[in-house]
């Protein structure tokens, strides 16, 4: 896609402040996923995210982006608590699914990453089989345990992320003697075996060739019919061809939240227009 802002209207950023974005995709769901409100993140005396406020619809595919450094791997940690494991991060504010903040203290993290899968930017199998890169969390979690469930379990997810065919009459060997683009695709089945609600995804292609990026992309569109994605993002095309809405950062506040045609065709904002049509990046 050729990214052109039209003329337009510069439109004021009421909206996004409320957490709702400015202009909703019709075509979208509407149904509420993730509620952040003013969320606020040190490390140390540093802020790194700053009155964030954002409602995330289920079952669409949300991107973050913004210029390096602004907060979008950080703000991504904070709906699984991945920062938790950093000592000298403090946040304030609710992120709430199903109406419970993840941050209670009786939230147990297990469970929560259960229910939020990770992909990161560099696939990272587990040293592993293929197989056994699928089965084990879901045995971990007690999802299953008979062999022909886990059996059945293996070939879904593998199915759903679209590796199967490549990979079913080799399930014994090593996950980490896969392609990238496959190893990327076996660590989605990963994420999707134990059923996720939310996925979050940290740059899952910028470390593919184009190929297997368009394969992910595709897949992404598909998995959005079950999960909730949210996705960090470099690439302006790739938002513009993925995602239903589209959240711009610029230093740790979330400047804009829109529809995504919307923002990269009216975007509200000038900062999200110059960031867009590539005048800072
Ligand atoms: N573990 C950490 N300790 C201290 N500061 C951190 C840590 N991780 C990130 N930061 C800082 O927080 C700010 C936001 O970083 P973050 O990685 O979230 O940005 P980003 O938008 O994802 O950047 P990029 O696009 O380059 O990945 C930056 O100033 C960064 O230096």
């Amino acid at each position: 896609m050729n990214i052109q802002i039209s003329e337009r209207k510069m439109g004021p950023m009421s909206g996004h402040s409320a957490g709702e974005p400015v202009v909703r995709n019709e075509n979208a769901n509407h149904e509420l996923s993730v509620r952040v409100r003013d969320l606020n993140l040190w490390y140390g005396e540093t802020q790194a995210l700053k009155n964030i406020n954002v409602d995330v619809f289920q079952k669409n595919v949300t991107a973050l982006i913004g210029p390096s450094g602004c907060g979008k791997s950080t703000f991504l940690r904070c709906l699984n608590r991945m920062n938790d494991l950093i000592p000298s991060v403090r946040i304030q504010g609710l992120i709430s699914m199903d109406g419970r903040d993840v941050n209670e203290a009786k939230m147990d993290e297990v469970a929560l990453r259960r229910r939020v899968g990770m992909v990161f930017q560099k696939p990272n199998p587990f040293p592993k089989s293929i197989y056994d890169n699928i089965a084990y969390a879901p045995r971990m979690h007690d999802l299953v345990s008979r062999k022909a469930d886990v059996d059945e379990l293996v070939e879904r997810a593998l199915r759903d992320a679209g590796l199967w065919e490549e990979v079913k009459d080799k399930l014994q060997e090593p996950g980490t003697s896969l392609s990238g683009g496959q190893q990327q695709r076996l660590c989605i089945a990963r994420a999707i075996a134990v059923q996720p609600e939310v996925i979050l995804m940290d740059e899952p292609t910028s470390a593919l060739d184009p190929i297997s990026t368009a394969t992910i992309e595709d897949l992404m569109d598909k998995l959005k019919q079950q999960f909730t994605i949210i996705t960090v993002t470099h690439n302006m095309q790739q938002a513009a061809r993925v995602a239903d809405y589209t959240a711009f950062f610029h230093l740790g506040e979330l400047i804009e939240y829109n529809d995504t045609q919307t923002m990269f065709s009216n975007p509200a904002t000038k900062k999200a227009e110059d960031y867009i049509t590539g005048r800072y990046g």
